[in-house]
């Protein structure tokens, strides 16, 4: 027992029987096994544990043991995974041999702490995301959520897996293997993503940096994206609040896309196929059963999702929704006013038209990333366009006041050309 040299993380793989006979996973790039077996009795678990590891050792990849110190012992695993609720760290260490491999699962800051002082080796950050394979699970706790678990590591030397999401380390996974046909390929294609994430220095969720772009660069940009947007007319569904839906619909298509205000969660799944962005305005908010479920669909297609926490600042309800949201799935764009209350809601629908577009026009294949196209060139597209149209808009001498501005703003997007925006539109890049 006690796996020599440095251990490699980065492809944790949780399984069971399921691995046996072929260990076809393992060829594909998994770097560590734990055996976790959860309703097998004690001799069948050491019989799996014992040809797991026969299987592991031939490819030097270091096999763990779920919750059982007495299996890990009798047949000479290279260390333990414990729960909360399981047999401590710190006794475990004592039990094993030294130099063995001791993993805690973690769901909260005070989890850490309680791992580092115990002299865990890793921590399991987790679930991440909804998982199939645990019942009973401790709270979801999302990108965000893992942030604040991760926070407690302060600086100590312990390693980290998320489970149930991908990230840090290393990914446990026990599905995305062991549920495939073909586990060797899919341990191979998640390989692939941990490392290209591992080593890549580009920014993870708006694809290739825009920092380079030059103001005029940016506006260049912007009129190409309405061109695309007049070509491809994208597909844009909305879930926003009740007061603009008309407005924000009526935008859309003055824009060239076409708008769908589908709200059931029970048809997010077939939308996410056919549309080209999702806004989420949850101004009024209702039931927020179809929210969760669009945006993990959208995020799961690589499409943008841009989210309009109206008012998140207002009630503690708001506040809270909107972090349970994000737990849920990850936004490409958040979209802010200044003070959050009242005006905007079309400049939201705006930023997910040209979003739709700049991810249609978008290069960034690897898998690693949140979208495919700008996510920062679209969002400010987005504006720029309603900027314009509204400034041609208010010098209008049809418009008396605020009724007669919204029926000539939404004429001015209809007429808006790539040459009005590269003729009219204004930035300043403050680096
Ligand atoms: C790497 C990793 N992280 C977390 C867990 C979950 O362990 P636990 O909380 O003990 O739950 P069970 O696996 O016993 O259901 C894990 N197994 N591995
Ligand atoms: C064992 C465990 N602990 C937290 S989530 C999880 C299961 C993760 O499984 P999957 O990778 O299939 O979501």
């Amino acid at each position: 027992m006690g796996f020599k040299g440095p251990v490699d993380y980065s492809l944790y793989l949780v399984t069971g029987r399921e691995l046996l006979p072929s260990g076809a996973a393992i060829k594909g790039g998994v770097t560590i096994v734990q055996v976790r077996e959860k309703t097998t009795d004690t001799g069948e678990f050491l019989k799996v544990a014992r040809k797991t590891k026969e299987i592991c050792h031939k490819y030097s990849i270091p096999v763990l043991i779920n919750d059982r110190v007495d299996i890990a012992l009798a047949m000479g695993a290279d260390g333990v995974h414990v729960g909360q609720s399981d047999m401590p760290a710190r006794v475990a260490r004592q039990l094993l041999p030294p130099g063995s491999i001791v993993g805690v699962s973690t769901n909260t800051p005070v989890d850490v702490t309680a791992a580092i002082a115990d002299g865990a080796d890793y921590i399991g950050v987790g679930p991440i995301w909804n998982t199939q394979t645990k019942v009973n699970h401790k709270t979801l706790l999302g990108p965000r959520g893992a942030g604040v678990v991760l926070n407690a590591l302060q600086g100590s030397s312990m390693r980290a897996v998320a489970i149930g999401g991908r990230g840090l380390d290393g990914v446990a996974v026990v599905s995305a293997i062991m549920a495939s046909r073909q586990p060797r390929e899919a341990a191979r294609e998640l390989s692939n993503i941990v490392r290209a994430y591992t080593s890549s220095s580009l920014p993870v969720f708006s694809g290739p940096s825009t920092a380079s772009l030059k103001a005029l660069g940016i506006i260049q940009a912007a009129a190409g994206l309405l061109a695309k947007i007049r070509e491809a007319g994208p597909l844009i569904h909305q879930i926003t609040n009740t007061v603009v839906v008309n407005q924000s619909a009526n935008v859309t298509l003055a824009l060239g896309a076409s708008p769908i205000m589908a709200t059931a969660a029970s048809e997010m799944e077939d939308l996410s196929k056919v549309s080209g962005a999702l806004l989420i305005n949850f101004g009024t908010i209702g039931d927020k059963s179809g929210i969760l479920e669009a945006g993990r669909w959208v995020n799961a297609r690589r499409n943008p999702v841009i989210f309009d926490p109206v008012a998140v600042g207002a009630t503690k309800y708001r506040f809270e929704t909107s972090q349970e949201l994000m737990n849920a799935w990850q936004a490409s764009v958040i979209k802010g006013n200044p003070a959050e209350i009242g005006s905007g809601c079309i400049v939201g629908t705006s930023v997910a038209v040209f979003c739709a577009a700049a991810n249609l026009v978008g290069e960034n294949d690897a898998e690693q990333y949140l979208v495919k196209g700008d996510m920062f060139v679209g969002a400010i597209s987005g504006i720029l366009a309603i900027t314009v149209a509204s400034e041609l808009a208010a010098t209008r001498e049809d418009v008396k006041g605020s009724g007669t501005f919204l029926p000539a703003l939404i004429d001015e997007i209809y007429n808006l050309t790539p040459e009005k925006i590269i003729d009219r539109a204004q930035i300043e890049l403050h680096p």
